[in-house]
């Protein structure tokens, strides 16, 4: 049963999420978009019953730390009582003049599929990677910057609800 669609992509029910706790790893480069995503994830999962206690924040420098962070985190919280149910990895890559974005896009995209392949919890790939501001500005739903607007944050909270239940 879903209550609300996104570009035909069907989404968790209004109180999927009561039970689960999310580790949301986000970075400090390009944080006025970053903090866009994160507030659009943040609001989500609490719109689908996740608590407030439940949803856990750290933040790191960049895109590339982003995996070595989501799998220390979810590691050290696989022991404990609360242990995280979902990861959702936040960052925003926008292409310089150097090769350097195709290194950090293809080593973070590669590193965070294997941490939850690894750990056997979803690690939602929360990264954009665009070609400039606009476009990342767009994709975290700011209107200002172009059409079609939509903050990817939402996506990836009704994404890791849903892996996190699946089953
Ligand atoms: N250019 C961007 C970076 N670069 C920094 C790297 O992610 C990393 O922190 C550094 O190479 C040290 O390991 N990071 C982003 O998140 N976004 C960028 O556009
Ligand atoms: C994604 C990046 O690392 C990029 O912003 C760095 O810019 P440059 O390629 O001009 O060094």
């Amino acid at each position: 049963m879903h209550d609300s669609t996104v570009k035909g992509i069907e989404f968790a029910t209004k109180s999927a999420g009561k039970d689960l706790r999310i580790l949301i790893v986000h970075t400090r480069w390009n944080s006025p978009i970053v903090n866009r995503l994160v507030e659009g994830a943040k609001q989500t999962l609490l719109e689908s019953g996740v608590l407030a206690e439940n949803i856990v924040l750290h933040n790191v420098p960049g895109a590339y730390e982003l995996p070595f962070a989501t799998q220390k985190l979810l590691k050290a919280s696989a022991g404990s009582t609360k242990p995280f149910d979902a990861a959702i990895s936040i960052g925003v890559l926008i292409k310089g003049s150097t090769m350097h974005f195709e290194y950090i896009a293809d080593a973070t995209s590669q590193g965070l599929m294997r941490v939850g392949l690894d750990l056997g919890i979803p690690v939602i790939f929360g990264v954009l990677t665009c070609l400039n501001e606009d476009q990342a500005f767009v994709r975290a739903g700011d209107s200002s910057r172009g059409s079609n607007a939509h903050n990817h944050g939402i996506d990836w909270a009704h994404t890791a609800i849903e892996m996190a239940t699946l089953g």
